[in-house]
């Protein structure tokens, strides 16, 4: 049992999205006394529900949009993950209000839900879409660090303790390419794969869940904790996935899409300027001088010249016998070749 999990009450906003699952789980069999799962869709609660049978969870129908929703969610709880989001790049380009009303609003009324309810240590999730961003999923993002950090900045004796995690792509999540390549594959279509060079960080669900943890257990005020990753190419990606499913490696290329990036960035080099090295992870403060004008303006930083940006194109590449070896982790993907009679042991040689 985990005595900081056990006995503990937890709310988890979009709890019913793969980290919102994962991390139910594992607050269940961490002994959480209640976890409370806020979401928007009454049917995949009832799902949740009838998979899990466990009274300790408690389902909330709401919206992080609606500040009430999200206050009555938190009364009485210690720890909340802030998970709820749009996430897809495509929708939040063609409604770039509604990436705005959810991911900025909504998780500004949850900071603020957070704070009155006395609430102990608040998480938010974010992604590498956030860092340079060129969409609206990204940018909305980015500001969700910003309100974050704002609430740290701007209030030294604030209640609630409030961290971000960044993370790349998790793999086989709900809608993401390695289920629609598996999909593609098992149907005898050659997988679509956009640009073969664009590359993209590699994350387990598990890792993710990790991640979020560390940043409870050791976040400070507006710290944003990032997991460093291997990363690899889309080709290669495609190329480890037929030669699990026994099939030539051929693919049909589309071009990159609307709104799409050929490499994502975790760190920027102004984060990595003040981060702090744990190995696996990166913690990033916030940026402490004080928002007195004359310091913001006058007082420069002449660390980050010399430092590059952490990103896909120049993080750990990963080759195609890793990146077989990484898919084999996933259970999804081993229950995938069992259908088929692949293999589900593979041996780099
Ligand atoms: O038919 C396809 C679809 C996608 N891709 C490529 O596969 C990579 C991953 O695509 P996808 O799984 O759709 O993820 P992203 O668009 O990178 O965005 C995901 O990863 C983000 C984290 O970076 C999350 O925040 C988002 O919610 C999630 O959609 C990208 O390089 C795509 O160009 C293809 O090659 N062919």
């Amino acid at each position: 049992m985990d005595s900081s999990l056990s006995d503990r009450h937890f709310l988890i906003t979009g709890g019913t999205g793969s980290f919102g699952q994962t991390m139910v789980s594992r607050l269940l069999q961490a002994g959480a006394a209640e976890v409370r799962v806020l979401s928007r869709d009454e049917s995949k609660q009832d799902a949740m529900r009838h998979r899990l049978r466990d009274d300790r969870v408690r389902y909330y129908v709401g919206d992080v949009r609606d500040f009430d929703s999200v206050h009555k969610a938190a009364r009485g709880v210690e720890f909340v993950f802030h998970a709820a989001a749009l996430k897809q790049v495509p929708s939040c380009e063609f409604f770039p209000l509604e990436a705005v009303r959810t991911n900025v609003l909504g998780s500004a009324n949850v900071v603020d839900a957070c704070e009155r309810n006395g609430i102990e240590t608040l998480v938010l999730l974010s992604t590498d879409k956030a860092v340079y961003p060129i969409n609206a999923m990204g940018m909305t993002k980015a500001l969700m660090e910003k309100v974050a950090q704002a609430h740290a900045r701007n209030n030294p004796s604030a209640r609630t303790r409030v961290c971000c995690v960044r993370y790349g792509n998790v793999m086989y999540s709900r809608g993401s390419v390695i289920p629609l390549f598996i999909e593609q594959i098992r149907n005898g279509l050659a997988p679509t794969v956009t640009e073969p060079s664009m590359t993209r960080f590699l994350m387990s669900l598990g890792q993710s869940v990790e991640l979020v943890e560390h940043a409870f257990r050791h976040g400070e005020p507006g710290d944003i904790f990032i997991r460093k990753a291997g990363a690899c190419t889309i080709a290669d990606l495609a190329t480890a996935l037929c030669n699990l499913f026994g099939v030539p490696a051929k693919f049909e290329v589309l071009g990159t899409r609307h709104g799409e990036k050929l490499y994502e960035t975790l760190a920027s080099r102004e984060d990595l300027a003040r981060a702090e090295d744990f190995g696996d992870f990166l913690r990033v403060p916030i940026d402490s001088r004080d928002l007195n004008y004359a310091l913001y303006f006058d007082e420069g930083d002449t660390r980050q010249e010399h430092i590059a940006d952490y990103h896909s194109h120049n993080a750990r590449r990963l080759d195609v016998p890793e990146i077989m070896s990484l898919l084999l982790t996933l259970p999804e993907v081993r229950a995938q070749l069992d259908e088929v009679g692949q293999p589900t042991e593979f041996r780099d040689t």
